[in-house]
């Protein structure tokens, strides 16, 4: 039996992850209103039934309806925000004058706003004060969230009764969310798995084999961890699906647009021209610069994800920043 409470659902943002979404609440019996940017994106679903251009090869159910209007969403019960992060605060100041306060926004984006180093729900709740502000995030290829294969992620909200509500009206019989109350460890892990993605791609693709992957991975987490810590965030949630669940997918998943970025760098191809032929994006791109920030802010060593940061955006050799990071002082595990 579908839980009554949120019947109607607002997405915003008809890019890959959108769409899926669209399909899960749709899915789990809520009437879905898709606001997409790109006006071909919104015929093509409300004529063909279809997102060729973000998520091909999926049957866009007539219980979902796209639009190019912002302020249809005015009658949603609850909105989710599925538009890359950079992008993120803008269209949450657009929502501000057409949703009520009482509508509650789960942001979706993992990402962390590069101007004021913001995580999130800090950006988003700046924009819509007054609004509860919820984080949904986890191991989740949109690809096969369409195809509706078994998937489980973090639903993060500040009241635990709005995260339960929210889990029951978006559940399917393969989709589970968990809540938890830890937004800020919920944010951070979503942003920062994506810098350590593009990692486990350079490993790839430079060819340094399966031993090194699982020390990034795994040196990753004592990074995420470290800053996550330092944030306020707890040990559970960054070890949990947000967390360490997330980043074992995007580090291993073919399907990561992260990773294959990392990939591209790996085998000796400029991110700014491997980024120039997608229209989808690498958060972890905008990412690595603002960790690295971040890191600094709050005095904590993250090597891997400088690392990545100063190969996309500093022109650093791959081959010197390897060297550099195996051959920095050794140290406890836990230190
Ligand atoms: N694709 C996936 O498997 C998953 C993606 N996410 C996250 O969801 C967010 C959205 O990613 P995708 O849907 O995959 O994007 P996508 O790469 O499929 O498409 C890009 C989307 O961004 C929109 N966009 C670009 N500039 C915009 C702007 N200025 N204002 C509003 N919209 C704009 C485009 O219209 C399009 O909807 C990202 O933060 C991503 O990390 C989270 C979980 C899974
Ligand atoms: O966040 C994701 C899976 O959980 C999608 O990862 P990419 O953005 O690297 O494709």
């Amino acid at each position: 039996m579908p839980s009554s409470l949120y019947a109607h659902v607002g997405i915003v943002g008809g890019g890959a992850w959108g769409t899926a979404l669209a399909l899960t609440a749709q899915r789990a019996g809520r009437q879905v209103t898709l606001w997409a940017l790109e006006p071909e994106v919104v015929d093509d679903i409300n004529t063909a039934r279809r997102n060729q251009r973000y998520l091909p090869g999926h049957t866009i159910a007539a219980g979902i309806t796209a639009t190019s209007a912002l302020a249809d969403l005015a009658s949603c019960d609850v909105v989710l925000l599925v538009t890359p992060a950079q992008a993120s605060g803008a269209v949450a100041r657009q929502l501000a004058p057409l949703v009520p306060a009482t509508v509650p926004i789960v942001v979706c984006a993992k990402g962390i706003e590069a101007a004021a180093a913001k995580l999130m729900p800090a950006v988003v709740s700046d924009a819509l004060p007054g609004h509860s502000i919820s984080m949904l995030s986890g191991p989740t290829f949109a690809e096969e969230v369409a195809q509706g294969l078994p998937t489980a992620v973090t639903l993060a909200s500040p009241d635990r009764a709005l995260g339960e509500a929210l889990a029951h009206a978006l559940r399917t019989p393969t989709f589970r969310p968990y809540w938890t109350d830890d937004v800020t460890g919920v944010a951070l892990g979503g942003a920062i798995k994506n810098v350590l993605a593009i990692a486990c791609g350079v490993v790839e693709g430079r060819k340094l084999g399966d031993n090194a992957r699982a020390a990034v991975l795994t040196r990753g987490f004592a990074e995420m961890a470290r800053l996550g810590l330092a944030m306020g965030a707890r040990l559970e949630t960054l070890a949990g699906l947000a967390g360490l669940g997330d980043l074992t997918l995007t580090c291993n998943g073919p399907l990561s647009r992260n990773r294959s970025l990392g990939v591209a760098v790996g085998q000796g191809i400029k991110a700014a021209d491997f980024l120039a032929g997608r229209s989808s994006v690498a958060e972890g791109f905008h990412t690595a610069p603002i960790v690295q920030a971040l890191a600094a802010r709050h005095q904590v060593e993250m090597p891997i994800c400088a690392a990545v940061a100063a190969l996309l955006h500093d022109g650093a050799d791959i081959d010197d920043t390897i060297r550099a990071l195996l051959a920095r002082p050794l140290k406890g595990e836990g230190e």
